[in-house]
């Protein structure tokens, strides 16, 4: 089972598990308050607002008692994925490098964008190639990828980048690049690859029904 966890201002974890779910996974939401059921075989932190994203988006969150269960399962080789707020959780709560702070252009930002598969040698990424492009929706105003340029170096080095933000044709520019993000980084590994975060959303584009399955390969990384 895959657990969805739910914190007070979540508001993609009803989405996600139906994503989960149309895949095949079996998914549940779970309430942080209530702690990690035991026969957990994967952990989404989803999308949302949580604490209304006072102090720093995902700040608040990653303090719940619940999310030293998730470092202690993704420590023991659970894999844990965050999407948007999940992924700001995730670097708030030390399972991934960096932070997410506010675009660039101060202002929420919904839309659809490309993404280039930096590493396909992940969990999260296998179903590509390297250098594939992906178009996936964004929607955040906390998405803007921090952290300092030697790090970043290092997780580049590391093959820990997962996807770039890029334009149609693959190319890294400035423009297509959304939120200002370093690098233009839009998903990064912890120090293992079955713990990635990222702030585009695969589940709103993995509904056969909806269109668009380009964010099903990832949200397949809980079957690696
Ligand atoms: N869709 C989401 O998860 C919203 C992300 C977030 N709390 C932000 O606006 O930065």
């Amino acid at each position: 089972m895959i657990a969805v966890i739910q914190f007070g201002g979540s508001n993609c974890d009803r989405d996600s598990v139906q994503a989960l779910e149309s895949m095949g996974f079996e998914a549940e939401r779970v309430w942080h308050e209530d702690g990690l059921p035991e026969d957990v075989d994967g952990i989404m932190l989803p999308g949302g607002f949580s604490y209304g994203d006072y102090l720093r988006a995902g700040a608040m969150a990653a303090r719940s008692p619940i999310m030293q269960d998730v470092r202690d399962a993704a420590a023991d080789g659970t894999p844990v994925l965050g999407v948007c707020n999940g992924a700001q959780i995730g670097c708030e709560s030390s399972l991934t490098p960096g932070a997410f702070t506010t675009n660039e252009s101060a202002r929420f930002q919904c839309e659809h964008v490309h993404l280039r598969v930096e590493n396909a040698e992940t969990p999260w990424t296998s179903q590509y190639e390297e250098g594939d492009v992906v178009e996936l929706p964004i929607a955040h105003g906390e998405g803007r990828y921090e952290i300092p340029d030697d790090r970043l170096d290092e997780l580049e080095a590391a093959g820990r980048v997962l996807f770039k933000y890029c334009d149609a044709e693959g190319e890294v520019t400035p423009e297509a690049n959304p939120n200002g993000s370093k690098h233009a980084v839009a998903g990064v590994t912890g120090e293992r690859d079955h713990v990635a975060v990222m702030m585009p959303h695969p589940e709103r584009a993995s509904l056969v029904d909806l269109g668009r399955t380009d964010g099903q390969p990832v949200l397949d990384g809980f079957a690696k």
